[in-house]
């Protein structure tokens, strides 16, 4: 049985128009649930003066979430209206293993009185690392929306669905679209990672998606969160920049002591000949002679009793968002991941990360920290409701 790695590379040929992922259950899809090729995140401002008019944002993007993810015809209206649909995807959409996952800003919670007391204890305002150069018009948001499907015409499709439908409510700040590579599957039915635009495969050591009680305890809200938050997850969302022509400057071997693995196959240097799942022996290595203390992956995960406790789900997408205006290109990593508490997981592991040899070939630009709401579940439930019912 393969371990479920959320960042696995997409196969092809598995990309099925017609695939629903459920909006439905305990926890939102897109966390746990299979990465295809395309994702996305948006961040809106919201319009919601009183707790009634964000039940009535909740409630209305459940419908759209609903409809866009199983998918159908789209409504005529009286050819004197603006159309229903933008129309792009044609008069019956394709579900296309789409998945629209919401979370909450710190921002949403701190502008409002009736709010207070209910906000996830470790919500925060991202603030700046030590490499960081954050630029405002790409950071934070009250609340974010990560759309992820096989094609990336669903996920425009979703994000103009929801700016059309939710005006009043939703004001548009930022969006970032990326995707993955897809890949030919391989004759021994081998999952790999997909490659970032670093060059390396990404997500190897991610944890087990499918497994349950590791998901309750790295991904899921746990016991110190307000009741309304059980079957949430923080989501940390950062644009980091990739400075691809320095890289493809930079000889092999320091590109792999910089990850701590190979470029080819994704092993841990100490397993040099062996494949991406492989587990480096940090204790066989005390000093750093093979896998150095500062690569990123001893760094970001020492494989300690104690730094157990900081794991996480990381399910990025790699961007590509032309040239900058001095021609350097523009590529990135949209990392994404999802944890049951943000200080413990992904604020501690990149102040771990802080001063790594990486830094020099990357630049993180924007990004924010949300909660991604508890679940909901079909026939009159919302996105949202226990929050609501907790005001
Ligand atoms: C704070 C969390 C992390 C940030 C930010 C981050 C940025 C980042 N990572 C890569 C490429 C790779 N990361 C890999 C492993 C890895 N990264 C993190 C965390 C952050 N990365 C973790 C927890 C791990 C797993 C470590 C482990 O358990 O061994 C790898 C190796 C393969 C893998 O396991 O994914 C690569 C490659 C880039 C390019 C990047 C910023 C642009
Ligand atoms: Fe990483």
């Amino acid at each position: 049985q393969q371990a479920q790695n959320v960042a696995a590379a997409p196969v092809e040929g598995t990309e099925d128009r017609g695939q629903i992922i459920s909006p439905y259950g305990a926890h939102q899809a897109g966390i746990t649930t299979p990465r295809p090729a395309h994702g996305m995140v948006a961040s809106f401002h919201v319009i919601a003066a009183d707790p009634a008019a964000l039940e009535d944002l909740f409630r209305r993007l459940t419908d759209r979430i609903v409809f866009l993810t199983h998918g159908g015809p789209v409504p005529e209206l009286d050819p004197k209206l603006p159309p229903a649909d933008s129309g792009i995807l044609g008069p019956v959409l394709r579900p296309d293993a789409s998945t629209i996952t919401v979370g909450l800003g710190n921002s949403l919670f701190e502008g409002r009185d009736w709010l207070a007391g209910l906000k996830p204890a470790t919500l925060s305002r991202m603030t700046k690392f030590r490499n960081d150069a954050l630029v405002a018009d790409i950071c934070h948001g009250d609340l974010a929306i990560q759309f992820c499907a096989n094609s990336q015409d669903t996920v425009v499709h979703a994000l103009r669905d929801i700016v059309k439908s939710l005006p009043d409510r939703l004001v548009l700040r930022w969006a970032q679209v990326g995707n993955v590579p897809v890949i030919p599957p391989r004759p021994d039915g081998q999952v790999e990672s997909a490659r970032n635009l670093l060059g390396f495969r990404d997500g190897s050591a991610n944890p087990d998606s499918g497994d349950v009680p590791l998901m309750d305890r790295i991904v899921w809200a746990d016991a110190g969160e307000p009741t309304w938050a059980s079957g949430g997850s923080y989501m940390a969302v950062r644009i980091i920049r990739n400075l691809v022509e320095r890289w493809d400057r930079t000889p092999l071997s320091e590109q792999e002591a910089i990850f701590g693995r190979t470029k080819a196959s994704g092993a841990p240097l100490d397993r040099r000949a062996g494949t991406e799942t492989d587990v480096p022996d940090y204790t066989a290595d005390p000093e750093g002679a093979v896998l150095a203390m500062d690569s990123h992956i001893r760094l970001a995960n020492p494989r300690t009793p104690d730094s157990d406790r900081n794991l996480m789900l990381r399910r990025p997408f790699n961007y590509v968002n032309g040239v900058q205006k001095n021609g350097q290109l523009d590529q990135g990593l949209l990392f994404i991941a999802f944890q049951s508490d943000l200080e413990r997981a992904f604020i501690a592991v990149q102040h771990r990360l802080d001063g790594e040899p990486l830094e020099e070939y990357i630049k993180p630009v924007g990004g924010g920290y949300f909660y991604a709401l508890p679940g909901f579940s079909e026939g009159g439930d919302y996105l949202g409701r226990t929050l609501i019912e907790a005001i």
